[in-house]
């Protein structure tokens, strides 16, 4: 059985319009962390979804070896932790029992250690002082941090995060983006959206750029971020600079002018 991810010809259509066009990714591996980006509005997180069938997709989407597609949901939902954009907000539920709702999704976990593992995850990602907490009262911050919690607690096999650090404050980026570097050296496999191409380059092994819906480049970030690629999927003229321990730097100038 091959382990890992394989995206072959993945496609989607909404009415008449095809969102997602024939995305082919070299096949993620556990252990690696791969980061999908691109301009607003590209697919990436039709992709996500359409990975955890939450859209209707075209195409071959394999892990280890079994289709997702002919997968019960409650198997998908043990071997995918999805961590959706939008932040959870079901108001009357206390954060404890958000993670535990999270867990027992899955089909698993229905004895009293159900709060234990929940707030072994809390712990870990600094916000086991908000166990008790309602949802509606944390901050944006907060609850994208509960959202990971969410996520995880099943110990998925396979990750997809959708923009996990958009409402984080710095501190919070590196302590999410570390949780999910250990996550992946369990030997997990991750797919994330991020905007933040520097943040990208520092994280991930590997960066794949969607552009229109289709695969515009993939590979380690030092060969992905480059000028000619800002240029041509962003539009926007850029510098990109090397700094230590591999990581990149990169400076917008100007946006350019629509060819
Ligand atoms: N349910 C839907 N019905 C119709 N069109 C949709 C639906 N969901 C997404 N789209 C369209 O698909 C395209 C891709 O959207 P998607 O959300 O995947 O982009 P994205 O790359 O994640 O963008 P962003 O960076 O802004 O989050 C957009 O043009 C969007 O309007």
């Amino acid at each position: 059985m091959s382990e890992g991810l394989i995206l072959k010809d993945a496609a989607v259509r909404f009415g008449g319009r095809e969102v997602l066009k024939g995305f082919t990714l070299a096949p993620l591996k556990p252990g690696e962390v791969t980061v999908l980006a691109g301009p607003n509005g590209a697919g990436k997180s039709t992709l996500l979804k359409g990975i955890a069938r939450l859209a209707p997709v075209a195409g071959e989407m394999v892990l280890d070896g079994e289709a997702l597609s002919s997968m019960s949901a409650p198997q998908r939902a043990r071997k995918i932790g999805f961590m959706p954009q939008s932040l959870p907000s079901a108001a009357s539920l206390s954060v404890l029992e958000c993670v535990i709702a999270a867990l027992r999704a899955g089909g698993a976990h229905h004895g009293p250690d159900a709060a234990e593992k929940a707030m072994a995850v809390l712990t870990r990602l600094g916000i086991s002082h908000l166990a008790l907490e309602a949802l509606e009262k944390l901050s944006g911050g907060q609850r994208q941090m509960v959202s990971l919690a969410q996520a995880t607690v099943r110990d998925p096999r396979l990750l997809l995060l959708d923009e996990p650090t958009s409402a984080l404050d710095l501190a919070r980026q590196v302590r999410l983006l570390s949780e999910v570097r250990r996550i992946a050296s369990e030997g997990r496999i991750v797919l994330a959206v991020l905007h933040d191409l520097a943040l990208a380059a520092r994280w991930a092994d590997r960066i794949a750029v969607l552009h229109q819906g289709r695969l515009y480049a993939e590979g380690p970030p030092a060969e992905v971020v480059t000028p000619a690629m800002l240029a041509e999927v962003y539009g926007v003229e850029a510098r990109v600079e090397r700094c230590s321990k591999g990581a990149l730097t990169v400076l917008i100038d100007r946006e350019l002018e629509p060819a």
